[in-house]
C-alpha cells in the first residue's frame, strides 16, 4: 500500500508505450463506492471476492502494466494467474510506508495503528510477492523516475 504502484506504473506503461489500468480502480467504478466503504459495508472478505474478479478480467483484457491491490496475493487463483506474466514487487522499508500513507483512512487495514498493521501485513504477505515476482525493485530513497528505470532493466524490458 503506498509503495508507488500508481505512480510508477503510469511511468512504465508510458515509457513502454502501453495502457495502464489498476484493480482498485476497476472495483471502485464498477461498484460506485470506494475501498474503504466496501470494507465497511461488507467487510473485507466481500472485498477479496470482488478483487478476485477484477484481477482475473483485467488480466484477460489487458495488455499493459496493470497494478494490483495490496492484499491481492492473498488469493491462490490469483497467484495462479500471476505465474504466467511478468510481476514487479515494488518493496519499501515500514519507515517509508508511514511517510507514504500516512494515516490515511482510505486504507483500511492502516486505519488504526499503521506501523504494527504494516510490518504485520508484511510479515504474511512477503514471501507470497517475493514468490511471485519476476523481479524485484527496492523503492526507498529513491525517485518514482529511478524506481521505473529499474523496473525496466530488471524485467529486460526497452523503453517505447
Ligand atoms: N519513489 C517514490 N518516492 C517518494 N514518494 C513516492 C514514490 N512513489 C510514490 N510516491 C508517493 O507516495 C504516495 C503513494 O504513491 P502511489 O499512490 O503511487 O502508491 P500506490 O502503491 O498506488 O498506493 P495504493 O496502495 O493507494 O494504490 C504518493 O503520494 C506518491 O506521490
Ligand atoms: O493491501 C491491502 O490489503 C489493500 C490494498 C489496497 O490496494 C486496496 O486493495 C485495499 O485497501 C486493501
Ligand atoms: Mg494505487
Amino acid at each position: 500500500m503506498g509503495v508507488g504502484k500508481s505512480t510508477v506504473g503510469h511511468l512504465l506503461a508510458e515509457r513502454l508505450g502501453v495502457g495502464y489500468r489498476d484493480t482498485d480502480d476497476d472495483i471502485v467504478a464498477a461498484q460506485g463506492r470506494s475501498i474503504a466503504e466496501i470494507f465497511v459495508d461488507e467487510g473485507e472478505a466481500a472485498f477479496r471476492a470482488l478483487e478476485k474478479q477484477a484481477v482475473r478480467t483485467a488480466l484477460a483484457e489487458h495488455e499493459g502494466v496493470l497494478a494490483l491491490g495490496g492484499g491481492a496475493i492473498l488469493d491462490a487463483d490469483t497467484r495462479a494467474l500471476l505465474a504466467g506474466q511478468r510481476v514487479v514487487y515494488l518493496s519499501m522499508a515500514v519507515e517509508e510506508a508511514v511517510k507514504r500513507t500516512g494515516l490515511n483512512a482510505a486504507r483500511p487495514l492502516l486505519a488504526v495503528n499503521p506501523r504494527k498493521q504494516w510490518r504485520e501485513l508484511m510479515e504474511a504477505r512477503r514471501p507470497l510477492y517475493e514468490e511471485a515476482a519476476t523481479a524485484v525493485v527496492a523503492t526507498d530513497g529513491r525517485t518514482p523516475e529511478e524506481v521505473t528505470a529499474s523496473a525496466l532493466d530488471a524485467l529486460e524490458m526497452k523503453q517505447a
